[in-house]
């Protein structure tokens, strides 16, 4: 990866769209990840294969992936929580998957129900599977930067399940300011810890803007040698299990500073905020700020 390109994950369609109020129709989720696909993004994480009471708004996970118009150069991961979620996925050829856990017990049993330690052991035998099977591995590190339930989140914990995903042998891994309360620092601070016995390449971030600060703290993660980002269009988004929490950092925000600081990302801003402004409008949900003023300009 050069050194001024940055890889930026769409997880508009998954992140962006679980915790929607009302159930968005499969043929509209379909529709959003074929315009996203013509913006120039490589990677955009499309479901997941979760229990459907948990999330009633991914139930219909094998549809979208049968659905999807798979562009040539473009990867559609998949979220799963354990075996079961990686059967789903393969039967209908998902060939990346996500796995997640969080730095906090008390997250992590809120949202999928059993402790960071079970967590590594569901994930086992499905990283053992995907290996043989030729599927690529991400796993998600949540709450990195402050817990809903817990508060404060020792580094040290961080740093602890991050190892634990990336030696079970997870290639990239994202840490997520699940409820957005990072600042720069702590942030810096953060990712210095992690980066300490993780390639710094294989690590990604996952900021949600909930006191606006995801920019900021992704610039400081840059700063420090991160090339991977996960971002949503328009900042769709919103945890279930974490109240009050707002959305991602929005795609077009990202961009538009990414390119102000001299960096690329192979992706047409334009075409991101024709799309941002196409989802809020069918969503009923605010426009970022910088797919707004790209929009007025032309
Ligand atoms: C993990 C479980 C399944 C445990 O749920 P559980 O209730 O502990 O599991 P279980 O094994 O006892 O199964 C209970 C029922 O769920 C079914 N089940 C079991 N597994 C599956 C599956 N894969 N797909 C479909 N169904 C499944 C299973 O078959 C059974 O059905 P029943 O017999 O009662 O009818 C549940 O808690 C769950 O699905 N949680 C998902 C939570 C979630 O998706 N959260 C949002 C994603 S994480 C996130 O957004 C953060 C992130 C990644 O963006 C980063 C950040 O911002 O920090």
């Amino acid at each position: 990866m050069s050194g001024n390109f940055v890889k930026l994950v769409e997880v508009g369609p998954r992140d962006g769209l679980q915790n929607e109020p009302y159930t968005v129709p499969t043929s509209l989720k379909l529709d959003l990840i074929d315009r996203l696909g013509r913006t120039g993004l490589k990677v955009i994480e499309s479901t997941s294969f979760v229990s459907d009471r948990a999330i009633p708004q991914m139930a219909d996970a094998e549809d979208v992936i049968a659905g999807l118009k798979r562009r040539a150069g473009i990867r559609y991961p998949a979220l799963v929580p354990n075996e079961r979620g990686y059967d789903r996925a393969r039967s209908v050829g998902v060939d990346e998957v996500a796995l997640f856990t969080a730095a906090s017990e008390a997250f992590n049993q809120h949202n999928i129900n059993c402790t960071i330690e079970e967590s590594l052991r569901r994930f086992a035998p499905v990283v053992h599977r995907a290996r043989n099977d030729g599927v690529r591995v991400r796993g998600y590190v949540s709450t990195v930067l402050g817990c809903p339930y817990q508060g404060q989140v020792p580094i040290a914990d961080v740093v602890r399940v991050a190892e634990a995903l990336f030696e079970a042998g997870c290639e990239e891994i994202s840490l997520g300011d699940t409820i957005g309360v990072g600042t720069p620092r702590k942030a810096a601070e953060m990712v210095r810890a992690v980066g300490a016995s993780i390639p710094i390449a294989q690590l990604a971030v996952h900021f949600h803007d909930t006191y606006g600060q995801a920019l900021a703290n992704i610039m400081t993660c840059l700063d420090l040698g991160v090339r991977v980002v996960d971002s949503s269009v328009a900042g769709l988004g919103g945890c279930p299990y974490a109240r009050g929490a707002t959305g991602n950092v929005a795609t077009e925000d990202v961009i538009y500073m990414l390119e102000g600081v001299g960096m690329e990302t192979g992706i047409d801003l334009l075409e991101m905020a024709r799309t941002g402004d196409w989802i809020a409008g069918e969503l009923g949900r605010p426009r970022s700020r910088a797919g707004q003023a790209v929009l007025k300009r032309h």
